[in-house]
């Protein structure tokens, strides 16, 4: 992890990627990143020991460990993957020594900084120098209709330092973006709040936050795009099995289908519908993607998702799938420059607060690979063709790097990725298992 925004010299390894050849074989990816950040948060805060399996070993969610720990939050890691977190109960984080390193995890730091306003103790959120960019207004304003105490810089960015012992009231807001992390800051919040808080959205998003709080007991109403809670519960300790992370699987879930000849299967991921857009706009531009054994899990189904090769059309994408697919977009621009005729996606403007830039960092990254692309403020659009070999900057971004490690799949020639230390954020161990699967990468 970059601390503090200083990269330093030497801190941006890179890869080279080439045509590999046809994917194959049946694996599973690591855990879910929304899912591992919530399981530690709520097991911190419930009464007795929860264990947690699947676990994301990234250093998004272990940076998120790693904070409930400097508020004296007793966490084992048995095994990796796993983690048995000792609840301190609803009221028992202890004030931690200094700032709370988020590192590149905007859900880490939106979430806490609901939980952070509820408690008796100042505390401060500090990022990397990515993090550091992103919007934080969104969850400071609603907050502090609530009562809360948040301290931004001007334009709203952390780092965030927050007043405890603050008296918090619930607050019903209409968030005017779609965002699952305004949604669970406020909720979160909302614990600590005398009487009712509510959250209305303009579109459904991942509502994982409402599903494992019921599950850890507290009462919470809802459904597609609202919920409510009230304070002055208790959550009580179990275990969690965290499912795949579909935003993971989707960048083979792209390769397969791409790559002429392959037929890969990969294992146990999650399926809720408010993450899996992407297969419902890679299918209408004619993948060929199967749920195996879909079961029922805490946070939505899960199943095996099996992709074969399959020629894709461009579409114009349906403005009501953003929000499902909110992750996916890098990669599904590499699905609409591999496409025949054009693609457009519109009404996707939040893709330009997110790590990066995600609309400029694909668009550049495309055009240097040859690929007519147009931006435009809330999406860009994509002309289907061939990929040439050329040079590409992820600008720090683990979806970017990854996006442009599956382009490189059908170049000519051998693509060029710069600053791909942030993979390990969300998917430590990609370059093995891309490598296994049959892609063509190596380390710069
Ligand atoms: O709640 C979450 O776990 C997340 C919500 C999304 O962000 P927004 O709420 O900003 O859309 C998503 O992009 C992020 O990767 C994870
Ligand atoms: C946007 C992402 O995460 P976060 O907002 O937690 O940094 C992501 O993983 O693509």
């Amino acid at each position: 992890m970059r601390n503090g925004g200083t990269a330093v010299a030497g801190d941006r390894p890179g890869w080279v990627a080439s045509r590999g050849g046809a994917l194959s074989g049946e694996f599973a990816v690591p855990g879910d990143k929304s899912i591992s950040h919530r399981a530690v948060m709520l097991a911190a805060l419930a009464d007795g020991d929860s264990r947690i399996d699947g676990f994301l070993e990234g250093e998004d969610t272990r940076a998120t460990a790693a904070i409930f720990a400097a508020m004296g939050v007793g966490i084992e890691a048995p095994s990796p993957s796993c983690r048995i977190v000792h609840g301190v109960g609803i009221d028992g984080l202890r004030p931690p020594a200094g700032p709370l390193d988020c590192g590149n995890s905007g859900t880490a730091m939106r979430l806490l900084a609901g939980l952070l306003a509820g408690q008796r103790f100042d505390s401060e959120l500090v990022g990397d120098a990515s993090l550091s960019q992103r919007p934080m207004q969104r969850v400071a304003a609603p907050l502090r209709a609530m009562g809360a105490a948040i301290d931004s810089d001007d334009g709203g960015r952390p780092p965030l330092r927050i007043t405890g012992g603050r008296l918090l009231r619930g607050l019903d807001h209409e968030t005017p973006v779609a965002s699952a992390q305004v949604k669970s800051a406020m909720l979160l919040a909302g614990l600590y709040a005398g009487g009712v808080t509510g959250v209305r959205e303009p579109r459904p998003t991942r509502d994982y936050t409402e599903r494992m709080l019921a599950a850890f007991g507290w009462p919470v109403d809802f459904a597609p795009g609202r919920a409510r809670l009230d304070g002055g519960h208790r959550l009580q300790a179990r275990d969690i099995a965290v499912p795949g992370d579909f935003s993971s699987a989707a960048f083979f879930i792209v390769a397969a289908t791409l790559v002429p000849g392959s037929s890969l299967v990969l294992r146990s991921v999650g399926v809720d519908p408010r993450r899996t857009g992407l297969i419902d706009a890679l299918r209408t531009m004619g993948a060929d993607i199967r749920e195996l054994d879909r079961r029922e899990g805490l946070c939505g189904p899960v199943a095996d998702i099996a992709v074969r090769h399959a020629p894709l059309r461009g579409i114009e994408l349906p403005v009501a799938l953003v929000a499902d697919m909110i992750d996916e977009f890098p990669v599904f621009a590499v699905a609409a420059a591999c496409a025949s005729g054009s693609t457009r996606i519109s009404g996707a403007a939040e893709l330009r607060v997110k790590e990066s830039d995600r609309i400029r960092a694909m668009a550049t990254g495309l055009q240097a690979l040859g690929v007519d692309v147009r931006e435009s403020p809330g999406g860009m659009r994509v002309e289907g063709g061939r990929l040439r070999s050329g040079a590409v900057d992820s600008l720090g971004d683990h979806r970017i790097a990854m996006a442009f490690a599956v382009a490189a799949q059908l170049a000519d020639g051998e693509v060029a990725i710069d600053d791909v230390a942030n993979v390990a954020t969300s998917f430590p161990g990609f370059e093995t298992l891309a490598q296994a699967a049959g892609f063509g990468l190596r380390r710069a």
